[in-house]
């Protein structure tokens, strides 16, 4: 048994989907759990039906939903025939289900909300890729990831309840196997003990992929993307990126831990449990070999460069001198957990505590404000933030050049470098 998943990217256009079917060819014989991500950008253009469903602007956020109706409703028209009829009967049932809410008044948290709407984006993606399989002769079961990932109620952060999904996995996921080799079903989402529905956290995908390769005892868990595999940066910001080929968990961990978007951060930690391994395969290209993550130790890695745009210098000094200790930044780390905040880089001087973030304006303001009381809090945004892992000190140099340093922090394995780009 392999878990495959295949990203937005993979799916984002009829020509994509339709290259499916080669790639399943190639796996004729063997039992596949597939977990698929929403269409492209769907999830952002939920996002955005969100938002205005909860700043209480239900004509926006009915048109939006519209669009992305829209826009499903044309790829199955596209892509299915004798399955059409079947498939707008279950999309049109889960756009229901949002247009429903949509006409309430918001009088919940806005994350309850945003779970409920965005969870629509994979339901949608994985009905039209499982009947166009189907149609296509690649015999396979749609099943609703909800009906077997429980997880908490921290809705679009939720945590998996290992002990009860496991459990479903047995009585429902594997009696499917006797009677088909591909189960499709949905990345990202999860469902509560009481039915609502949950995110695990953008880009997610990758995770509950490898929660599925956990519980499943997988041989393996294979990423499909449209670049040949793991670089070591970012192909679209450096086109020298090179292909690494092999890399071990740790790695990986890293590389997910300085902001590399390339695997979610939360995917290795279940199959490392299970010596899983992990590849990253172009669905693109499938001769290309890809990357292969395992737990041995690796060698000779290049520099893994990590750039990071959108950055936050948040400084918090000391308003009556007094040193930050413990105390000061156990309350900002405190604070950090409540807003789900995981800082990219801090510094601790004598009576000032200095770290970076991802810019999110409602939460900064949230985070500057609850330490006003005890801090002066200064603010700096629009900044970029490099990060270099087995870095060379020319690399560095190099890729400095013409930009202004506002703070830098080394060790032997890692460089950071925060940049105010130069007007
Ligand atoms: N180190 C890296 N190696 C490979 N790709 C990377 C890396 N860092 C960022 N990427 C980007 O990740 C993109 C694929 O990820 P993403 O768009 O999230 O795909 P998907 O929708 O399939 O999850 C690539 O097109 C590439 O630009
Ligand atoms: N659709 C979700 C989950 C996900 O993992 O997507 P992708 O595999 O396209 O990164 C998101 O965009 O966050």
């Amino acid at each position: 048994m392999q878990v495959f998943k295949f990203g937005g990217a993979s799916v984002s256009t009829t020509e994509r989907i339709r290259a499916l079917v080669p790639i399943f060819h190639q796996f004729r014989d063997q039992q596949l759990l597939v977990v698929i991500s929403a269409m492209g950008k769907t999830t952002n253009a939920l996002e955005k039906v969100a938002h205005a469903f909860y700043d209480v602007n239900r004509d926006a956020a009915l048109q939006l939903f519209q669009e992305i109706k829209q826009q499903h409703l044309q790829t199955a028209g596209d892509l299915l025939n004798t399955g059409y009829a079947a498939c707008e009967e279950q999309l049109t049932n889960f756009f229901t289900e949002v247009e429903w809410l949509l006409h309430d008044q918001p009088v919940q948290s806005f994350d309850y909300y945003y779970d409920q709407i965005v969870c629509i984006g994979e339901l949608l993606s994985t009905a039209i890729v499982s009947a166009f399989l189907n149609e296509a002769g690649i015999l396979n079961q749609w099943l609703d990831v909800r009906d077997v990932l429980r997880t908490d109620d921290n809705f679009r952060d939720a945590n998996i309840d290992w002990e009860y999904s496991a459990l479903k996995v047995n009585q429902v996921v594997n009696p499917l196997f006797s009677k088909t080799s591909i189960v499709l079903t949905q990345g990202f989402i999860g469902s509560t003990d009481e039915n609502e529905s949950t995110t695990l956290g953008r880009e997610g995908s990758d995770y509950s992929a490898a929660v599925f390769a956990n519980l499943l005892d997988a041989s393996a868990q294979t990423i499909w993307k449209d670049v040949a595999g793991v670089m070591n940066a970012d192909p679209k910001c450096f086109p020298d990126a090179q292909l690494i080929s092999t890399l071990n968990y740790t790695e990986v961990i890293e590389m997910a831990y300085y902001g590399a978007q390339v695997i979610h951060p939360k995917t290795i930690k279940p199959l490392q449990n299970k010596s899983i391994p992990l590849q990253v395969k172009c669905f693109l290209d499938t001769s290309l070999p890809g990357t292969l993550i395992h737990n041995k130790p690796v060698k000779d890695l290049p520099p893994i460069i990590v750039w990071k745009e959108n950055q936050v210098l948040l400084q918090f000094k000391s308003k009556d001198f007094s040193f930050v200790g413990e105390q000061p930044v156990a309350q900002l780390y405190q604070t950090f957990a409540h807003l789900s905040l995981r800082p990219n880089m801090t510094q601790n001087g004598a009576i000032s505590f200095t770290c970076v973030l991802d810019d999110n304006p409602e939460k900064m303001d949230e985070l500057a404000h609850s330490a006003a009381g005890q801090f002066e809090v200064t603010v700096e945004k629009g900044l970029s933030l490099l990060t270099i892992r087995h870095f060379i000190p020319e690399l560095f140099e190099k890729l400095s050049a013409g930009k202004k340093l506002v703070l830098k922090q080394e060790t032997t394995e890692t460089v950071q470098g925060l940049f105010r780009s130069e007007t």
